[in-house]
């Protein structure tokens, strides 16, 4: 069954087409709006695809307008989808703070409430919005891989780590590396997930790394002056790479921060990563 869209805008970008499109989600029962790139190359046959997962209080927008992705993806001929990282609207569930609720999904599927109703992101990343992409826009699902900046670089860590036969390349700006030992995630997990720890474990990168890393090589760029380096805790994620012998790269870049200039400075190396290994 093709799932159907509307389009919000679309832009030419480096010779090929930025497009906002939005549509009504069985995942989260709300309207969602995503934004796909889609490069020269896609106007003769379909080309690899990199998810960028982005991290808390972003809409698809961010890394749209500020990762300088656009450039890289045209050259390398590969598509760009930046998801949205919640669901939103008056009758879903929020909350005051930036990092729970609207804007702040972390890539799980709720199962307590007043969550369980909306918040399914886990579901929509990987099913939903994958069957409405590959139904409608010139994509090669054999090609898939995945990035995200902070809790969208959980998000791009535990779901490559969950779904490896899927995800044929993964990388990571300034992953929350840790949750379930760090206040940017035990809250949440909280929240949407329960008391019970044992449920938090597959959606912890740490814990998946130590159990069953990732088959291909993984590339994590964080930068040393990071303003959320106790949070994020990319030693955990260091560490537990080191110890099972995953073969990648973890990089700790001088003098960055957590925002999108570092991100932006760093997407070329990333684009390159993704497309050498879905050619
Ligand atoms: N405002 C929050 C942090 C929010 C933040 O830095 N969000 C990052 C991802 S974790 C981001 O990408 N923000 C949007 C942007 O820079 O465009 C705080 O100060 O604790």
């Amino acid at each position: 069954m093709t799932l159907t869209y509307e389009t919000v805008s679309e832009n030419r970008s480096f010779g090929g087409t930025q497009g906002v499109y939005r549509h009504q989600s069985q995942a989260t029962g709300t309207q969602m709006t995503f934004a796909v790139y889609l490069p020269p190359a896609a106007e003769h046959g379909k080309v690899p695809v990199l998810w960028y997962l982005s991290g808390l209080t972003c809409t698809h927008e961010n890394a749209m307008t500020k990762a300088g992705a656009q450039e890289w993806a045209a050259e390398y001929g590969i598509a760009l989808i930046f998801p949205d990282t919640s669901p939103r609207g008056e009758g879903v569930a929020n909350d005051d703070a930036h990092d729970l609720g609207q804007g702040a999904g972390f890539y799980v599927d709720a199962t307590q409430e007043p969550w369980s109703p909306h918040f399914r992101m886990w579901h929509y990343i990987t099913h939903e919005l994958p069957e409405l992409v590959f139904g409608n826009f010139a994509l090669d699902r054999d090609a898939q891989g995945i990035t995200g900046h902070s809790m969208g670089g959980h998000g791009a860590l535990t779901i490559a780590m969950t779904l490896p036969e899927r995800y044929k390349s993964v990388s990571a700006f300034s992953p929350i590396a840790n949750p379930s030992e760090s206040d940017w995630g035990r809250k949440q997990f909280t929240a949407y997930l329960g008391d019970d720890k044992a449920a938090w474990q597959r959606h912890d990168a740490t814990v998946l790394m130590r159990e069953r890393g990732y088959p291909g090589e993984v590339l994590i760029d964080q930068g040393a002056s990071d303003q959320f380096l106790d949070l994020l805790k990319p030693e955990s994620l260091a560490q537990a790479m080191a110890a099972r012998r995953q073969p990648g790269e973890f990089r700790l870049q001088k003098g960055y921060d957590h925002s999108y200039f570092f991100v932006q400075t760093f997407m070329g190396d990333h684009i390159r990563w993704h497309a050498e290994r879905l050619a």
